[in-house]
């Protein structure tokens, strides 16, 4: 397994925001973190990549094995080398990962002549080849130019083409096209997948994009208020959820042929982190099978099918969202 967590717990001050996250990725695969905003997603990715100590975070239990190495107690200055170089991450913003007053090449050749040690020739040979792979067309050219001078789409793709410069065995990508308009959102995506396949590396896709998973995941990773309500291969999430918050999100898709003001939400919001709870399911107020057991007992983790379901009382059958009232 490229990168195994095993019941993850952080902590930022007293407040417990991760409760005993589990999830794997392996090398050719792409797991979907998904969830409502709030649910813990980009504090997870902070945890692997070890930036979360930055914002006061600490890591009060569990594990994060990468490539056989445990990082949860990994000193910073052995987390510096190890980011970017093996573990790329690409945040939820960014152009601001972007220097206005450097050319696009410049920055890509950055990225290899300190990871890989390239000459500054090879450093340049090799950007214009990430850049032709990420289909970006007269990539020489683009080399020279400044961000400005680039479209949105073709700025994002330059922040991925820095996360592949150093030939990184995973990629962790928060929100990576957000700010983009919704056709170039799904080719950047669909690049990205296909560059998993090709390179061999893994990749953690962190979105709340329910289609997005659908269409480029092979696992998916629900989470839901720093818990994991439900994590299996993403047939099995989009065939027959099992837990109701699942079942409810995948509800929420946009479908084609929809009526106009048929798309519906979740009711009732996540909890804030300071009335999560420890002893019962965090989702029971705002579902519908919810009873007296999900309010005072904390569902653990089961196999379901071939999932892990944290549920008193999963579904068995194809998603039924009508039964959720949402
Ligand atoms: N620096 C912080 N200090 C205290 N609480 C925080 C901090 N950062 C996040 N949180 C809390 O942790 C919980 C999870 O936040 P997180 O940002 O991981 O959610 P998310 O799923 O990534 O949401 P979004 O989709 O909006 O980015 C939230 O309750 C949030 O308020």
């Amino acid at each position: 397994m490229l990168m195994e967590v095993k019941d993850l717990s952080l902590s930022i001050g007293k407040v417990a925001l991760l409760d005993r996250v589990s999830f794997s990725v392996d090398r050719g695969q792409v797991l979907g973190l998904v969830g409502e905003s709030g649910s813990g997603k980009s504090l997870t990715a902070l945890a692997l990549t070890g930036l979360v100590r930055r914002i006061g975070g600490r890591i009060t239990g569990g594990s994060i094995v990468f490539d056989g190495q445990e990082l949860s107690d990994l000193p910073e200055p052995a987390y510096r080398k190890l980011r970017g170089k093996r573990i790329a991450f690409i945040t939820q913003n960014p152009m601001s990962a972007l220097d206005a007053l450097k050319t696009i090449g410049d920055q890509v050749d950055q990225v290899s002549r300190l990871h890989l040690g390239l000459s500054r020739k090879a450093a340049r040979a090799h950007t214009v080849d990430i850049l032709t792979r990420l289909r970006i067309p007269e990539a020489a050219t683009v080399a020279r130019a400044y961000p400005h001078q680039l479209s949105g789409g073709m700025k994002q793709r330059v922040v991925i083409a820095m996360a592949l410069a150093a030939d990184a065995d995973l990629i962790i990508a928060d929100e990576p096209t957000t700010a983009l308009d919704v056709t170039v959102q799904a080719q950047i995506v669909m690049i990205l997948s296909e560059l998993v396949k090709k390179r061999n590396i893994g990749l953690i896709l962190i979105t709340h994009d329910m289609g997005v998973v659908a269409q480029i995941c092979d696992k998916v990773c629900v989470l839901y208020a720093g818990r994991v309500a439900e994590s299996g291969p993403v047939w099995q999430l989009f065939d027959t959820p099992r837990h109701p918050y699942s079942a409810a999100l995948i509800g929420c898709i946009p479908r084609e042929g929809m009526a106009p003001g048929a798309l519906k939400g979740i009711p009732g919001t996540v909890p804030s982190a300071l009335n999560y709870g420890a002893e019962c399911c965090r989702f029971a107020s705002r579902c519908t099978r919810a009873d007296a057991l999900c309010h005072t007992t904390r569902p653990l983790p089961h196999s379901q099918g071939a999932a892990l379901v944290a549920c008193h009382h999963p579904q068995g059958t194809a998603a039924q969202p009508e039964a959720l009232d949402v």
